[in-house]
């Protein structure tokens, strides 16, 4: 059985399912209302925080915002989100009634913490911290992870020779396995330097989290005033050919040569910062690239992929869409074929 796919929408939608699971305790159905208006919330809010606002680059006439009506449309989003997220504290308090699944969730857990011993946090958790905590897992937990999804299947159908050379490994590994788990991931290194390589050239967030500097500083022999905003440009730093060998090429076997196979990602080597680094580095690193790992092996042991009819690989380009996540500005559309272990195990 084959099916065409837009895969970058089944991408969004299996990452941003995981996220709901893990913090919210709940998956929501598609033709589901909530899943409609959490996707509603989420799309408006996407496009309120990548907007244009005065008083970011002008900032002395920054009250033209109010009268573009941008303030207002990003104050009505994040009251949606706010009782959004309400609601679904509310359930979690409802101890008699709410599902299993939201027994230990990121919610729970923080409820948790509130209600229970004040001497594990220095200050008071208020709702507010809570609702604040869930929409950054939220926003920075669901396009990171998919991009890096899509964007790894994007170069694996663009490079048919390591392609094949990932399916041998899973194969060889997987065997009669249908279902590729965490520890199996350990034995795909060949895998892992496939996606290692797409988080360097595709780094889903490319600028990372802006910084501002409180005081006059000198880092590494550069002068940054008070109250500067400074961006760190980890796209180019992992395309820099000071560091990097054929900087612009897709090649995973690098990660597996001496030079570069203990390269650490989690912010401790400075030419290679895809989840950032230092107090503000991502929390959710871990999570991140085993999700991504796990989807990418089990897409591919479990569909043969191929392009629509009439589609040549050079027609798939890597153009980026503007905002926050580095996403594919077009979508990814391909076709799934299953594997027949697959259907019988279906
Ligand atoms: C492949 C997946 C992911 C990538 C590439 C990624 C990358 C990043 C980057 C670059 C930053 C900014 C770090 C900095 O400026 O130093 C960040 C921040 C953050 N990430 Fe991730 N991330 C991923 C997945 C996740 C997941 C799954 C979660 C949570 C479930 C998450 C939660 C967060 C949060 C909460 C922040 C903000 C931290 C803060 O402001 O202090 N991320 N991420």
């Amino acid at each position: 059985m084959s099916l065409c796919t837009c895969f970058t929408l089944q991408a969004m939608r299996l990452t941003s399912n995981i996220v709901c699971r893990v913090a919210f305790g709940k998956s929501f159905d598609e033709e589901d209302y909530e899943r409609r208006r959490l996707s509603d919330i989420l799309h408006r809010a996407q496009a309120a925080f990548v907007g244009f606002y005065f008083s970011d680059f002008f900032p002395k006439i920054g009250w033209l915002d109010h009268f573009t009506g941008t303030f207002s449309r990003l104050e009505d989003v994040f009251k949606e989100l706010d009782t959004f997220y309400q609601d679904l504290i509310d359930e979690h308090m409802d101890l008699t009634n709410r599902p299993k699944s939201m027994d230990g969730d990121i919610i729970d857990l923080m409820l948790q913490l509130r209600h229970g011993n004040s001497s594990s946090t220095s200050f008071e958790l208020t709702l507010d911290h809570i609702k604040a905590m869930l929409m950054n897992v939220f926003f920075a937990g669901t396009d990171t992870a998919a991009a890096a999804i899509i964007w790894a299947m994007t170069v694996l159908i663009k490079n048919p020779t390591i392609m094949q050379k990932v399916l041998d490994e899973i194969g060889n590994t997987m065997q009669e396995k249908t279902i590729t788990n965490e520890d199996d991931i350990e034995k795909l290194p060949y895998l892992k330097a496939v996606v290692k390589e797409t988080l360097r050239l595709f780094p889903p967030a490319p600028l990372l989290v802006p910084r501002y500097s409180m005081e006059d500083c000198v880092i590494d022999g550069y002068r940054i005033s008070s109250n500067t905003t400074i961006y760190v440009n980890a796209w180019a730093i992992a395309r820099d050919p000071i560091y990097w060998e054929n900087p612009d090429e897709f090649l995973p076997e690098r990660f597996l040569n001496e030079k570069y196979s203990d390269t650490d990602m989690k912010g401790q080597e400075f030419n290679f910062i895809p989840f950032g680094g230092g107090r503000r580095g991502c929390p959710g690193s871990t999570m991140g690239l085993i999700t991504v790992e796990l989807a990418v092996a089990n897409l591919l042991h479990s569909f043969k992929w191929e392009l629509p009819s009439g589609m040549k690989k050079e027609d798939i380009d890597t153009e980026v869409l503007p905002g926050l996540s580095m996403l594919k500005k077009k979508d990814l559309q391909l076709v799934a074929n299953k594997y027949p272990q697959i259907q019988k195990s279906l």
